[in-house]
């Protein structure tokens, strides 16, 4: 049987520096990435679209069966194509986040989403971001990371990066949504955010982007290194 890519997977809640994190990463390694967050959002937009209930579990198992989404890698980053529509910026919303986590804690969505994300993994690698990747999407990856940090400074990165993209936005709301965020994905019955029993986690609170990189990085590598053939 052919050997299957390795996979790296940063889960964490919303403002750890996932992204941030996994981007650098990919780079560094010249490995693909899955934002899987993306996906979820992806498919709120669509329901709302289609004018399709955030609770209605059935017609939204059958839209993320379907869903028509392109990731394609360009110059300023991964352009996301919905429906042959460029949605990039549209589901970097608060209120597309929001509608995410609503419709990624019905169980027959996570169900249809899961061949999808796992195709990711192709040669020569898989970065992998969002709550679920080391524990249930790739339980078995090479190596497998937990970002954290205090919700406060989470709202206050999630601030400043909406406010830079021209978004109006409050951090006491913001705040507020975090933590109302943080609640859903960590007590959903299916795929709740939680660390990996195997996962190395690092509270980012207070570190540096680059402080973040080389302990991650010093974990891939280690990890990476034992999983080689003697
Ligand atoms: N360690 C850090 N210190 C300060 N800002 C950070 C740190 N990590 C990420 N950020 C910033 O916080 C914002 C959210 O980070 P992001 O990587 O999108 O988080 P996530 O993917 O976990 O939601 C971005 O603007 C990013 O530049
Ligand atoms: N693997 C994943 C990724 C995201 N999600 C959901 O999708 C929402 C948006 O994810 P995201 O990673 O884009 O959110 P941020 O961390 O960028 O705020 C999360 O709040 C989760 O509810 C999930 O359930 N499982």
């Amino acid at each position: 049987m052919p050997e299957q890519a390795p996979v790296i997977t940063i889960d964490g809640p919303s403002g750890a520096g996932k992204g941030t994190i996994c981007q650098l990463l990919a780079g560094r390694l010249g490995w693909h990435l899955l934002d899987s967050g993306a996906i979820y959002r992806v498919l709120a937009l669509a329901a709302l679209h289609h004018d399709v209930e955030l609770e209605n579990e059935d017609a939204l198992a059958l839209l993320a069966a379907h869903l028509d989404v392109q990731f394609n890698p360009s110059e300023d980053g991964v352009r996301v194509v919905l429906e042959g529509e460029d949605v990039s910026s549209d589901i970097r919303s608060q209120d597309c986040a929001n509608a995410a986590s609503k419709v990624a804690a019905l169980p027959r969505v996570r169900e249809a989403l899961l061949r999808r994300q796992r195709g990711f993994r192709q040669s020569p690698g898989l970065i992998a971001d969002g709550r679920d990747m080391g524990t249930v999407v790739f339980p078995q990856a090479e190596a497998k990371i937990f970002l954290t940090a205090s919700a406060e400074e989470r709202a206050e990165r999630r601030f400043a990066q909406l406010k830079e993209k021209g978004y109006d936005v409050s951090i006491d709301r913001l705040l507020v949504e975090i933590r109302e965020r943080d609640d859903r994905d960590a007590n959903r019955k299916v795929a709740p955010l939680k660390p990996a029993a195997d996962a190395l986690e690092v509270d980012t609170t207070g570190m540096a982007i680059d402080q973040v990189l080389d302990t991650v990085l010093s974990h891939v590598v280690k990890s990476l290194d034992q999983v080689k053939p003697a």
